[in-house]
């Protein structure tokens, strides 16, 4: 039984055939189930077969965009020779040689790394207070995850948060599934996005991704680009699906038409 609407089929089908194709892709909750310790999340097994295969076909290109610092996104989804990636929401880029691209890091000033330390110091101040909440620290960001904290804690441990956080000038805190991601960069997918298009001269993009900071690359999509939201929530993307399980099923689509 496909989770993959009818309009959608046609749709990823008729991309399928079109030029120079860029599919990029968000990791976890998309590629990847979501798991309670993020190092043990990996892509779907038949979404990962797919990629490989997608890899090798002409004029395509494979694009991870996440949240994660490049390193841990490393780590979990094991991407191929030829895939490009983009993390910390935008604030890092990784091209292979081949595309010529400039390579980036994500840099901090004297003043944004203070900040990052403040915002450190008041998450771990909030996870303290509450049972399974913990900090995640990344080179550009943090992450209090709260996804196995208790439903009936989760209102105040992210009202304690955001109010914390809302003292501190030049951070942004975003709400995201099981988290609040908290940044002191500019830095968005939409602009990681805007950047692989560029790299790869491609024509036309798919992307896919399921949570708030996703919401940024859709708006950057042109109407020949395909958008697809995983899970429920308001969204900029054109189609919805329910799962990795769909997009697992997407991609095996374009392997049959195009691999
Ligand atoms: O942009 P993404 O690739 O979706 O990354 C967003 C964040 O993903 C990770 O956290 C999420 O996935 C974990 C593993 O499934 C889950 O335990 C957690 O509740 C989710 O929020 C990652 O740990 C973060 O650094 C990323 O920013």
């Amino acid at each position: 039984m496909t989770g993959l609407s009818p309009a959608l089929r046609e749709r990823v089908g008729r991309l399928a055939r079109a030029g120079h194709l860029l599919i990029a892709l968000d990791f976890d909750g998309t590629l990847s189930p979501f798991v309670d310790d993020p190092s043990q999340a990996r892509p779907l097994p038949a979404a990962a077969r797919a990629l490989r295969e997608l890899a090798d076909a002409a004029d395509t290109d494979i694009a991870l965009i996440s949240g994660r610092a490049l390193e841990s996104l490393r780590d979990v989804a094991s991407p191929g020779p030829r895939t490009l990636l983009v993390g910390s929401h935008g604030a890092e880029h990784f091209a292979p040689s081949e595309f010529e691209a400039e390579v980036s890091q994500a840099q901090l000033s004297n003043k944004q790394s203070k900040l990052l330390k403040k915002a450190a110091a008041t998450l771990e101040a909030v996870a303290q207070q509450f049972e399974g909440a913990w900090v995640e620290s990344k080179p550009a960001g943090l992450v209090l995850h709260v996804r196995m904290t208790p439903q009936e804690q989760l209102g105040a441990v992210v009202r304690a948060a955001f109010s914390g956080l809302d003292r501190l000038d030049g951070v942004t805190a975003t709400q995201g599934k099981g988290m609040i991601e908290v940044t002191v960069l500019e830095a968005n997918k939409g602009q990681g996005l805007n950047w692989l298009r560029e790299v790869t001269d491609a024509s036309v993009v798919l992307f896919a991704g399921d949570d708030v900071t996703d919401e940024d690359a859709f708006k950057v999509l042109s109407p020949a680009d395909v958008g697809i939201k995983v899970g429920t929530g308001r969204t900029a993307a054109e189609f919805s699906v329910d799962g990795p399980g769909d997009i697992a099923e997407l991609l095996q689509l374009l392997v049959d038409v195009r691999g």
